[in-house]
């Protein structure tokens, strides 16, 4: 049997799209947008340090520095409802792009 009553706690303004799906992709979308402006901010100033290290002659990295972040962030996500080992493996991530661009720097 086929119905065109809504589905009680669901509601449809954009063809078969869920007006809470489309609210929740717009929330994600805008979320992700400030993702990548924060995460551009950050080589921004990941690229000054590759560059003061290249001229003080420092290596690309720092594991003591590393693990002392990945324990503050470990704490951070836990306290934000995150899973700890994902901003683990999120950060490990993104460091070793900026390694690769210290490397990049130093050899240039
Ligand atoms: C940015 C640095 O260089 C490397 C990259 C890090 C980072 O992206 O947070 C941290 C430590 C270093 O291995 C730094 O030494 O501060």
């Amino acid at each position: 049997m086929s119905s065109t009553a809504p589905t009680p706690g669901s509601s449809r303004s954009t063809g078969s799209t869920p007006d809470d799906l489309v609210r929740l992709r717009a929330s994600i979308d805008n979320i992700d947008a400030a993702l990548i402006h924060l995460l551009a901010e950050r080589f921004k100033c990941t690229q000054q340090v590759g560059q003061l290290k290249a001229r003080e002659g420092m290596p690309p990295a720092d594991p003591a520095r590393e693990e002392a972040q990945i324990a503050r962030l470990r704490d951070l996500a836990d306290q934000a409802g995150l899973d700890p080992t994902f901003a683990e493996k999120f950060l490990n991530f993104v460091i070793a792009e900026v390694i690769h661009h210290h490397e990049a720097i130093a050899g240039s």
